[in-house]
Order: C-alpha cells, then structure tokens, then sequence
C-alpha cells in the first residue's frame, strides 16, 4: 500500500507576551525553535516552514522563512548557546554572543500590516518584572467579576470601556496569526502556532473555525481560559479565550478573522484543568462544556480522560485543533510557565497524551503556548515543550 502523503507543517511563532500576566511569553517561540522543533519535526519526516507573526511598536510584520536542508533556529534571549553553527540571529533581540552567529539572511517581506502602537518593547529582553497589576480595575468591573455568571457576558454594550488589558495588541497580533493560520490550513498544511501567551490561540481559533466546518478543540491547560471580560478577574486576555471562541464575551472570532465562526462548546474539551474561577466554573456548567479536572485525570486515569477527550472532540468534526498550554503539567516538569499550579500532570501522562493523539489520526493544528524563557532556566519547559510536540506528531521510543 502506499504511504499516505503526511501534511506538511506550518510552524507560525508568535512572539507575543500582552495577553498573559507576566513578562517573558514574547520569547517562547525563540527558546522553542532553539531547542529545536523544526529540524526535530522535519527529522520525522515532516517539511516544515516558519513564519512568524509579530507585532513591533512601529510596525506588524511576516516573514516567510521556508527550511531547506540546514537547519533553522534562532537564538532565545540569554540562553547559553549550544550549537552555534546551527543558529541565526533573531531579528529584533540583541545579539548576545556575536561571535558565535550567523547573521539572519534577508527575509522576504510577506505581508504589509498597519501600524499599531504597542507597549512590548522589540528591543532589550526586559528584567523580570512583577505581576501587571490589577488593581487598576474599577470597582465595578471587581463587582462585576464577583458576581457575572455566563449569561450576563453577552449584555455588555458596545459603548462601554473594555477591559481587557491590551485589547489592541492583542487584536493586532490575533488577526495577524489567524491570517497565517487560515492560509497555511487552506494550503493543506498542519498549523503549528507556537507563542506566546495562550491570547495568541485566539488568532488560531478564528484562523480555523468557519461555518460549515467542525472544529473539535482539546483545551490542555491548568485553567479553564473561559472568563468573560465580566467575569475576568485580571483582565488578562488569555484567560479569556474559550470564551471569545463560543460566544460569550464582547469580542468574537469575527472581528479577529473575517472567515471565523463560533465554536460549538459541545466540541470543546479541558484536560488537566484545577485552577477555575468562580465565574468560569459557572460558564462551563451553564454551556455543558466537558472539563476534565486533575482529579478526573486522578479517579480515571489518563488513558481514558484523553479517551474521551478524543470522542467528544472528534464527534462528527473536521479535525481537532490541540492547544498545549505548558502549565498543564505539574511545575515540577515545566517551571517555565507564567501563571504555574501545583498538581498538574506528570512527566508520563503529558507524553502519553500525545501518544494518544497521535494515534487518534484526528488532530489537524495545534497550539504550544505559555513557555516563558525568563522562567525557565536551562531550558527546561521548552524542551519538554518539543519533545512533547515530536511526540504528537508521531515520535515512539521504539
Ligand atoms: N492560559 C493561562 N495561563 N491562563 C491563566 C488564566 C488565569 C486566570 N483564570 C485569568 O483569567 O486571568
């Protein structure tokens, strides 16, 4: 029989940090690429092409970056360089060991976007900074956050200030991802985002999702990420982006891609869930959306959470988006996340979750989010990130 064509996989960074609650997200796909991931999915066979979409200060850019036969990556801020003859210079980090890089050919210049002003610096990696406060946040959008359930999250008025922090940015980047997003799936390609913070997942999602189609979505995540913009209790956009996906908050996929539809909650499934919000908890029993907590994954084993997980994403749908937040594991594995929760997976149930997607042949894009290199030293959570990527896209240990 002949082998069946895998697709080739569209690698689209997102340098974005706005969404999440700390510095440092920006660099996740840098420490990714670093520890390898395209020349480890190429060596299983896979093409591979990078993009990246980013927004500066002064301007949104892509860059088209297809990998040919050498290796592609570039380098992450502060991390000790490994294999100097097999990395780039980034574009817009300084160069911290000169001597050892090859300087980034010209990239070709893919799209033209509008100027956004954004807060996120594109030159220095910053110190670590502390928790965004949110305390800024009026007394009535606290009420609010107390007290909204599900079904007030679609009363707001258009007039009204919106509180999610960055809003601008956040829509910037998401528009620019689901540009890219859209057009490497219609090219028939697999979507590998990689950012981030999880916010980027909303580009994803309204890259994917259209009417007509059906997308299944395995949320793998410590949190629920399905606060409205009432029922947020920081403001942080990427707490809030299941919610953006099925309906329930002010902004809709539709504003971030013109081509995106709701997601039918009924196909969207949490894995490894224990950090919730009063109003999300709330959300998710008024939706029916499936949430599978770490003490489902403890009374039920892995195995069959990631079972049904499948079932009920697969259901009748086109194909499975995976969004892989890395604080799903437990801090212990990957300490390099900005919003950590004890108890998370283990080491073992994360890559027998990948086998187990693998071997369900549904899954069609996936997002890897939230590793946050200032968090993370030695690399740890990126290259566990990576491997648990080479994993789900077909690795075996024999
Ligand atoms: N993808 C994440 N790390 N999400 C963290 C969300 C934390 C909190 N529930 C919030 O809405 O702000």
């Amino acid at each position: 029989m002949k082998k069946k064509q895998l697709p080739p996989v569209a690698i689209i960074s997102a340098p974005f940090g706005m969404g999440g609650a700390i510095p440092g997200a920006e660099y996740g796909p840098q420490a990714l690429l670093r520890a390898g991931l395209a020349e480890r999915l190429q060596a299983l066979g896979r093409t591979v092409t990078c993009t990246t979409a980013e927004v500066t200060r002064q301007q949104e850019r892509t860059q088209q970056l297809p990998l040919t036969n050498q290796a592609h990556t570039e380098q992450a801020p502060r991390l000790p360089q490994t294999n100097p003859a097999h990395t780039e210079q980034a574009p817009h980090l300084p160069q911290t060991n000169p001597a050892h890089t090859e300087q980034a050919p010209h990239l070709p210049q893919t799209t033209q976007a509008q100027t956004v002003q954004t807060q996120q610096s594109p030159q220095p990696v910053p110190s670590i900074q502390a928790p965004k406060d949110t305390s800024s946040r009026t007394p009535s959008e606290q009420a609010d956050s107390n007290t909204s359930n599900g079904d007030r999250a679609n009363t707001r008025s258009s007039t009204e200030p919106n509180p999610v922090k960055n809003i601008e940015e956040v829509l910037a980047i998401c528009r620019l991802i689901a540009q890219n997003v859209k057009q490497a799936a219609d090219a028939g390609a697999f979507p590998l985002l990689i950012g981030g913070d999880h916010s980027v997942a909303m580009g994803s999602l309204a890259g994917l999702s259209r009417s007509g189609k059906r997308l299944g979505v395995i949320w793998l995540d410590a949190h629920g990420d399905i606060n409205s913009e009432q029922t947020s209790p920081t403001g942080n956009a990427h707490g809030m982006v299941l919610s953006v996906a099925t309906g329930l908050s002010w902004l809709k996929l539709q504003e971030i891609c013109d081509t995106g539809a709701l997601l039918d909650p009924h196909r969207i499934v949490i894995v490894g869930a224990r950090d919730l919000d009063d109003g999300e908890k709330r959300i998710l029993a008024h939706r029916g959306i499936r949430c599978f907590t770490m003490s489902d994954v403890d009374r039920l084993g892995i195995r069959s959470v990631m079972k049904r997980a499948v079932a009920a994403a697969g259901n009748g749908t086109d194909g499975i988006h995976v969004s892989l937040d890395l604080d799903v594991l437990d801090p212990q594995e990957a300490p390099g996340v900005g919003t950590p929760v004890p108890g998370g997976l283990t080491y073992r149930e994360a890559r027998y979750a990948m086998e187990m997607l693998y071997e369900s042949g549904a899954v069609t894009s996936m997002d890897i989010v939230e590793v946050n290199p200032m968090l993370d030293p030695g690399g740890r959570t990126a290259e566990l990130a990576v491997s648990l990527a080479e994993t789900l896209f077909g690795k075996r240990l024999i």
